[in-house]
């Protein structure tokens, strides 16, 4: 029945490649013609944005690889969405091993083996291992440390998850509750959990996989309370891989995607761990008892494999809005919907303005996260060096530039995938389109590391902070430099007078500038109204405000993202079409952020309505300046088939024949009459089962 079922599989698809589609285009036609009418060539702007030709003969050289595995090929790529979770973490597992493998052979550098794992997009029970655990204990173990659990971790002798968070506080990290209390009588802490709410509960890798863990814990000397430390701690033995004395932990269960990941609980009765567990390159305790805090400078170093987070995922919320964007608009390019007479040619989707007017600004977003996002590690990459000499004067910055932007970019990359999904109709909800997995596996990072609203109060604290220096005269530095001028700022106005006005960057840099300082200006004065003329960050003048003050720092966050955009295009090489293509998505990029608050810039009487009516203007006729390049921008992002896995994002537009193919090959259709024939149906549908059912009653 099997063979059968596949033959007539086989036979559907073979025949579909015969049929011609009713009042249409070939779909592979319109994406050809697409590319015949693009302005400039995507395979130069790929070069470019993707950083070089070698890093795009990289990806092909590493795709090919992974093709020819068992756990990598595009066949088991495309059999995920039908699999379990249990069978996505061993899946998971068994790539980053096999992958792992290559590394330590030396077939793959420590680079390669980092893109394989990202061109696979399977994160797996090892992520957090080489994301957070190696990381802590290289930028919070002192040189003793490293040296003892580095091979060993960087040789997969061992397993690390990053425990911090706990069922009761992940925001509130002040107020975690695990304590690591020291007994100087044997030189060891002893990590407990006090109350179910400190149990710790969401680390990735903690469920199944992990060995050990960063464990962050309040640490206890003499009844003194120091506040939170790491510590390195085993929680299962080596040999066996079960759970040491005193030590519970599991998986906290299936989630809303990101299901691969073992996502775990850990629960600990007075477990013993040496001294020296204690990561102690800032703060330190010695065989006594005696505690040497972190210097000052160093107080929130706790906090920063954080920060190395944040920076990550603002590099990554670009290319993820890139996939998904991809997707969408060459599938609404080849998606053809409604004529005025059934037979005539019906209009690709993409030409209807609601569409172009979704997607259009999405693809502006992900170029300017791009872009941003490489500001972002490179800022990161000289923040690192700063600190391993010693000097984290950049920090505070660093701190607050990063958190506005791991909010900002997350969110426009997570609302940006389902604008995307919904773009497609009914096929986009179908898993063959690989938008939904995409979202659900991303979308929580608008929780994770930071939750957003609490990432945009940190910006918005440092604005605020800003705004009390410039009033009493002090010099700001930094991104909130422009706050400098807020006084002369507040007075002027829109300079527009036609609708092509909007097109300058001075225009759009000057309209978003002050945006961002008419808000940072309200809501100082909003603070102090509410103080009686002093500040409070934190108790009820700031809790009561937070939806103003989320606002302006992601007016700060759009701002810093637009100026870094339009910068990197004025500064990259290229060729003059794609320049003037992505002069005119700057331009996009900007109207779109002015467009989705214009409110604010009437506020203040910045804006006139006949300026907001040519701004409507305008960005309708960007929107179909830049509707030609449409296919062509997205091609530039270089992603590969295998990359996007993706039924509608196909690069050749073949999208009914693969649908046809990928929905008849699955699990459910393995046989014809369907796993619940014989238990659940048969017994009511076939009248020879029926007559039998009545002759025994
Ligand atoms: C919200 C805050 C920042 C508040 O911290 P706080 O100590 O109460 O600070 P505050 O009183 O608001 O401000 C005091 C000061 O501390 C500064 N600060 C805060 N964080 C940092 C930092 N990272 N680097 C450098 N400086 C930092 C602030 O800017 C303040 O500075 P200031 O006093 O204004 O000069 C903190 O609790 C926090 O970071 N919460 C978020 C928790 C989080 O991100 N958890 C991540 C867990 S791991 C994870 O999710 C991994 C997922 C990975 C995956 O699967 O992909
Ligand atoms: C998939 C996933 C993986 C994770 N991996 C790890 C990991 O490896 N290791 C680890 O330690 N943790 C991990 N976490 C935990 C994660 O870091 C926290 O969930 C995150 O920091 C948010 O904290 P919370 O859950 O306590 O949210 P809450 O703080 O409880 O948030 C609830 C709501 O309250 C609001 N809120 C809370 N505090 C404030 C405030 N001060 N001001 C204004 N609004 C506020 C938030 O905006 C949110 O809407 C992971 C979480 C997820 C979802």
């Amino acid at each position: 029945m099997v063979r059968e079922h596949c033959d007539r599989t086989t036979a559907l698809v073979n025949e579909s490649s015969q049929l011609v589609l009713a009042g249409h285009v070939e779909p592979q036609d319109d994406l050809r013609a697409e590319r015949k009418r693009a302005s400039f060539s995507s395979q130069e702007l790929a070069v470019v944005l993707n950083g070089g030709t070698e890093v795009l003969q990289r990806r092909s050289r590493l795709i090919s690889q992974l093709q020819s595995t068992s756990w990598g090929s595009q066949a088991a790529v495309s059999q995920r969405c039908f699999h379990s979770r249990e069978q996505l973490h061993v899946e998971g597992l068994v790539a980053q091993t096999e992958i792992w493998k290559l590394m330590q052979s030396g077939a793959l550098s420590q680079q390669d083996a980092k893109d394989m794992e990202t061109l696979l997009t399977l994160p797996g029970g090892l992520t957090l291992h080489q994301y957070m655990f190696i990381p802590t204990i290289e930028t919070q173990g002192d040189e003793e440390q490293q040296a003892y659990w580095l091979p060993k971790a960087r040789a997969l002798e061992i397993t690390g998850a990053y425990a911090q968070t706990e069922m009761g506080h992940g925001t509130f990290v002040r107020g975690l509750e695990t304590t690591a209390t020291y007994d100087r009588a044997s030189e060891e802490f002893i990590i407990h959990s006090p109350a179910l709410s400190s149990i710790k509960w969401w680390p990735g890798g903690l469920g199944k996989t992990a060995t050990h863990c960063i464990m962050l814990a309040r640490l206890i000397i003499n009844s003194k309370d120091h506040g939170l430390h790491p510590f390195v701690m085993q929680i299962r033995d080596l040999h066996t891989h079960l759970p040491l004395a005193g030590v519970r932990v599991g998986d906290i269960g299936p989630k809303f995607g990101y299901n691969g990941v073992d996502n775990g609980y850990l629960m600990l009765d007075r477990v013993r761990i040496p001294r020296r567990a204690m990561l102690m390159r800032h703060a330190r305790v010695t065989p006594d008892g005696h505690y040497f805090p972190p210097s000052a400078e160093n107080a929130k170093a706790t906090y920063g494999t954080m920060v190395a987070i944040r920076a990550l995922l603002v590099d990554e919320a670009g290319w993820v809005l890139a996939r998904a964007t991809t997707i969408a608009v060459r599938y609404t390019a080849i998606r053809r919907q409604t004529s005025e007479r059934v037979g005539d040619k019906e209009l690709q989707v993409l030409d209807y303005q609601n569409l172009a007017a979704t997607l259009l600004p999405l693809v502006a977003s992900a170029y300017a996260l791009i872009f941003m996002g490489k500001a972002s590690s490179d800022m990161y990459k000289r923040f690192e060096q700063d600190r391993d000499a010693g000097n984290l004067a950049s920090l505070p910055e660093l701190h607050v530039l990063l958190a506005g932007m791991k909010a900002l970019s997350t969110w426009t990359a997570a609302d940006g995938i389902e604008a995307c999904r919904r773009g497609c109709g009914g096929h986009g909800y179908s898993a063959l389109s690989g938008l939904p997995d995409l979202y659900a596996s991303y979308v929580q990072n608008v929780t994770l590391e930071g939750d957003n609203n609490v990432m945009s109060l940190q910006t918005a604290r440092h604005l605020v902070k800003s705004q009390e220096a410039v009033a009493k005269g002090r010099r700001v530095e930094g991104s909130a430099a422009y706050l400098q001028r807020a006084e002369q700022e507040l007075h002027r106005k829109c300079s527009v007078q036609a609708p092509q006005d909007w097109q300058t960057a001075e225009v759009l840099d000057a309209a978003l500038r002050h945006r961002a300082t008419y808000l940072a200006a309200e809501g100082h004065k909003l603070l102090l109204r509410h103080g009686g003329g002093k500040i409070n960050f934190a108790g009820p003048d700031w809790n009561g405000n937070t939806v103003q003050l989320i606002h302006m720092a992601q007016a700060h966050s759009q701002l810093v993202l637009h100026t870094t955009f339009a910068q990197s295009v004025h500064q990259a090489d290229l060729e003059p079409a794609a320049r003037a293509a992505l002069i005119k998505l700057v331009a996009l990029h900007g109207m779109s952020l002015l467009l989705r608050d214009l409110q604010d810039l009437f506020m203040d009487g910045y804006l006139q309505a006949f300026q907001a009516q040519m701004l409507v203007q305008r960005r309708n006729e960007l929107l179909l300046e830049l509707r030609p390049d449409a296919v062509a921008l997205v091609d530039s992002f270089g992603i590969a088939d295998y990359q996007l896995n993706s039924c509608l994002g196909r690069s050749d537009g073949d999208v009914y024949r693969a649908l046809l193919e990928a929905a008849s090959g699955q699990q459910l259709n393995k046989t014809e009459e369907g796993p619940a024939w014989n238990a659940v149906l048969k017994p009511w549908l076939d009248p020879a089962s029926r007559q039998q059912a009545r002759s025994k009653l």
